[in-house]
């Protein structure tokens, strides 16, 4: 699947785009003039005001790019410190540093003042360790005086491959970067060390901006065709029969949310499936969401008979963690989707490979684990701190033969096939009570109706975040179930 434009392409991918670049004609150092003179721009846009610039040069091309921008930002007439490194011999940083006259003075060799712009270009792509004492001195100057940071392609310090910085890191205001975004551009904490971005084309081709690690931002063009479509033929059954899994009476409300979501999503019909003792408190509550009293492993299997059956969330107010197991074996033979969540998570700590053995075949499992759920699920890879996120997510898919849907301010939607999508625009109100039995109710009416799971994964967090949107900030999960908006017609 080619979304060039919206692929996150990992440093190292990025390099060999770089090469391909230089081989097909284009010159390299043609595309380190067009960074250096996208970062000036950025900082007389952004800084109108500016008294100086205080540009800060490591020894590879970030800090070519950063001579670059000193010479543009001095030519414009902005006084311009440029403060670093000697650029290694031979390359084209040697070159952007012999066409600047300003005089390549230490790292520290400067006081903060009011007025300065700090330009960040000590390490972008090639950093690939911590950064030593004198660069976390300097940081901790910048940071001190309050300096606004503009940083060069990624925050030195932060390592664009996971979003995690490798040691001490710079805090920008703006971060320019070329061609593509990286993984560390919109992965925790990467995204918010890199304040406000900014994605210049510096004259790559497009064609060969391409990576053979399949990682994108959640975007429309991954789920769209696959998205449920209403025809005139169809009835409410073929629009898929959701079942959500209802809790005892004290915790029922979470099913009903999850329920209420998935009809909203488009599934022809939702029934909670409640234990004997909450069906009457449950009916109170519902209208449009239908209901059917399951006590136990027996009357649910009865009623997996019906195969218009078409999708089921386990797991929200569920409670009861070993009637979870005993229910999710069933819906696991059942052959039909499933998407688990919250206590359905918890009802497998310490039992993935259980979980993993029951859904084979055709992927057809979704769980939504938020952070401290999945290192319940899988403290391993959540304690490895080599793995970026989507590293883990893919991981846990691949061990589960799930889509899992990694919840957080960066979630991350990955599937047992290596492919992955990075969330990372949903509005920050999303983080409340019920939110999570939303999103597992959008999720499970999105496969009720047939959608294939990575795509169902991608669509329900893009639409759990519009419907956040839509419900605006101070919102509740009620209004939020009520804002999401079933999908469009064809
Ligand atoms: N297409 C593009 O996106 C373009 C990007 N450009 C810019 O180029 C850099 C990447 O340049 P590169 O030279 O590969 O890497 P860096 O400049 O980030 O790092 C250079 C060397 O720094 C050393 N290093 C790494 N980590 C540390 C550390 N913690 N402390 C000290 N030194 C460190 C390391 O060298 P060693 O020999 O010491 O190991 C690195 O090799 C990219 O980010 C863009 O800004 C181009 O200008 C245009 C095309
Ligand atoms: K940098």
């Amino acid at each position: 699947m080619a979304i060039d434009h919206a692929l996150l392409v990992t440093p190292s991918a990025m390099g060999r785009i770089d090469a391909a670049a230089v081989a097909s004609g284009v010159d390299g150092y043609g595309l380190m003039q067009a960074a250096g003179a996208h970062v000036a721009a950025c900082v007389l846009a952004h800084y109108p005001d500016i008294r100086r610039a205080v540009v800060l040069c490591g020894p590879g091309n970030n800090g070519g790019d950063g001579h670059v921008a000193a010479r543009l930002l001095s030519q414009s007439g902005v006084p311009v410190i440029r403060c670093g490194v000697p650029p290694k011999k031979g390359g084209d940083a040697a070159r952007a540093d012999a066409e600047c006259d300003l005089p390549l003075r230490a790292l520290d060799d400067w006081h903060p003042e009011a007025g300065d712009v700090v330009v960040d270009a000590l390490f972008g792509a090639g950093l690939d360790r911590p950064a030593g004492p004198e660069i976390a001195a300097l940081i901790d100057r910048v940071r001190n005086a309050d300096t606004p940071v503009v940083s060069v392609d990624l925050p030195s310090g932060l390592s664009g491959r996971t979003g995690a910085p490798t040691g001490p890191c710079f805090q920008a205001a703006h971060t320019v970067t070329f061609a593509a975004l990286k993984p560390g551009h919109v992965l925790m904490p990467g995204r918010a060390l890199c304040g406000e971005m900014h994605l210049c084309d510096i004259g790559i081709p497009a064609r060969l901006i391409v990576s053979d690690d399949p990682v994108w931002r959640n975007h429309e063009e991954l789920y769209r065709n696959q998205l449920p479509t209403m025809s005139a033929q169809q009835h409410k059954y073929s629009r898929g029969h959701l079942v959500v899994l209802s809790g005892p009476l004290i915790s029922g409300g979470a099913a009903r949310l999850a329920a209420m979501a998935g009809l909203r999503a488009g599934a022809g019909l939702v029934s909670l499936a409640t234990p004997p003792g909450a069906v009457m408190a449950q009916a109170a509550h519902l209208t449009a969401i239908m209901q059917r009293s399951i006590g136990d492993e027996e009357t649910l299997s009865d009623w997996l008979e019906d195969d218009r059956l078409s999708g089921f969330v386990l797991g929200p107010g569920f409670g009861d963690l070993e009637k979870a197991r005993g229910f999710c074996g069933l819906l696991a033979k059942s052959g039909r989707p499933v998407v688990l969540d919250a206590d359905g998570l918890t009802a497998f700590a310490g039992r993935v490979d259980d979980l993993g053995k029951l859904f084979d075949g055709d992927v057809r499992l979704m769980v939504t684990p938020h952070e401290g759920e999945f290192r319940r699920l899988f403290p391993v890879l959540a304690g490895d701190e080599s793995l970026s996120k989507v590293d883990r997510a893919r991981a846990a898919a691949q061990l589960l033969n799930a889509v899992v849907i990694y919840k957080g301010p960066d979630t991350v939607i990955a599937g047992p096939d290596g492919r992955a999508a990075v969330n990372s625009d949903a509005p920050s109100w999303l983080a409340t009570a019920g939110s999570g039995d939303v999103l597992a109710g959008i999720a499970g009416g999105l496969l009720a109706q047939g959608m294939p799971a990575f795509e169902a994964g991608c669509a329900s967090v893009a639409l759990h975040g519009d419907a956040g949107r839509r419900a605006g900030a101070g919102m509740t999960a009620e209004e939020l179930a009520a804002s999401v908006k079933s999908l469009p017609c064809d």
